[in-house]
């Protein structure tokens, strides 16, 4: 019998229950954690994890320093390994989702040599990385069998989050009413992510046959949702199997704009905030000189049904919960109607060829 890998699309829709489970239930969860940070001694703190793992460590980390005061650094693990000069005052946290990968556990080896303070986080309880930290966090989120994880991901965030906020309640860096605040927020933004998969859903429907002629896309975006861009993708590649690549807004500028002619797709991730304008000129530019396909993912009305229009939030610092939604949903529906299904990887055992899981630790 072949294995159930579930479906992507309801994984993503179970996001909202799965931030809601990990709120509520945030003073079991987190428990063993925050006593744990208060036994050490800490200057900084490194977030380590692959993929999805790494993207949302660099998503939460803005949070994490504002309300820690503390330096925080999302980190490739194979990185982390190999760089020499550390503070001896530091803090790991090392997540791999799916509790195996063979990096995320050599990060958190080498944080014990060091004598750092390490914290192995999973969502998936039993697995080798749970014996690599001095401590376990689980990131509550339920099942999750596909092979590209979203609600992972959505997940993922919220817990690195709401470690830091619990963490700088405890020491009086937040006010309580600050902390409630924070988790309020963080609520409304992942609950409107069955309302964004909708609207992403009908946007998709109406480009889908220009959208079925790619076979090379480019990804931008920028500050807060940087980390958006990045896993949006790196999800559409594992799920439509083509070349897609991603860039920093002002990084674009730099050489990659070569390369922009008519047969290109463009996905333009812009969230609120700072390079707002910035973005909509290069796409202009692009319109107007190179006549590339391009697809804003925005707040904005802009009359254009090439366009994914949606009031996302308001909130900097939660927007992150809700940027990725569409290009999920990209990956999803577009690689169904390229027949392919993305829950089961192209191979299963492909991790254990090249030794990066590990099955026992
Ligand atoms: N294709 C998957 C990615 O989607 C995943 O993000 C990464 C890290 O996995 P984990 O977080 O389980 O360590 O591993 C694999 O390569």
């Amino acid at each position: 019998m072949s294995k159930d890998y579930g479906d992507m699309y309801q994984y993503i829709l179970e996001s909202k229950k799965a931030v809601r489970n990990i709120i509520s239930n945030h003073e079991e969860i987190f428990h063993d954690a925050v006593e744990y940070f208060f036994e050490g001694d800490y200057e900084q703190i490194y977030v380590i994890g692959s993929g999805t793992s790494y993207h949302s460590a660099l998503a939460a980390k803005r949070l994490m320093e504002k309300v820690l005061k503390m330096k925080v650094f999302a980190s490739y693990p194979i990185v982390f390994k190999d760089e020499q000069i550390f503070n001896k005052k530091t803090l790991v946290m090392g997540l791999s989702h799916a509790g195996m990968s063979a990096s995320t556990i050599a990060g958190l080896d080498k944080a014990k040599e060091c004598g750092f303070g390490t914290i192995a986080m999973t969502a998936e309880r039993g697995r080798p990385v749970e014996h690599h930290g001095d401590v376990k966090l689980y990131v509550e989120i339920g099942e999750e069998k596909a092979g590209p994880k979203t609600k992972g991901y959505i997940g993922s965030i919220v817990t690195f989050m709401i470690f830091a906020l619990k963490v700088a309640l405890k020491q009086g860096k937040i006010t309580q009413e600050e902390f409630e605040d924070y988790l309020n927020r963080m609520q409304a933004a992942a609950d409107a992510i069955p309302d964004i998969a909708e609207a992403a859903s009908n946007w998709y429907l109406k480009n889908k046959e220009d959208l079925l002629k790619c076979r090379r896309l480019y990804v931008i975006g920028y500050d807060n949702c940087l980390a958006d861009m990045m896993e949006g993708t790196l999800k559409i590649c594992e799920a439509v199997r083509y070349s897609v690549q991603g860039f920093e807004l002002e990084e674009f500028m730099h050489g990659i704009y070569h390369c922009i002619d008519k047969n290109t797709y463009m996905l333009y991730v812009c969230s609120k905030g700072q390079y707002y304008d910035r973005i909509l000129r290069l796409k202009r530019y692009f319109e107007e000189e190179r006549h590339s396909h391009n697809f804003l993912i925005t707040h904005e009305d802009t009359n254009n049904p090439k366009d994914l229009v949606f009031p996302f939030t308001d909130d900097e610092e939660f927007a992150v919960l809700q940027y990725i939604i569409p290009m999920q949903v990209l990956a999803r529906k577009l690689s169904l109607d390229l027949g392919i299904d993305c829950n089961i990887p192209s191979d299963p055992q492909f991790h254990f060829k090249m030794h990066s899981y590990l099955k026992e630790g």
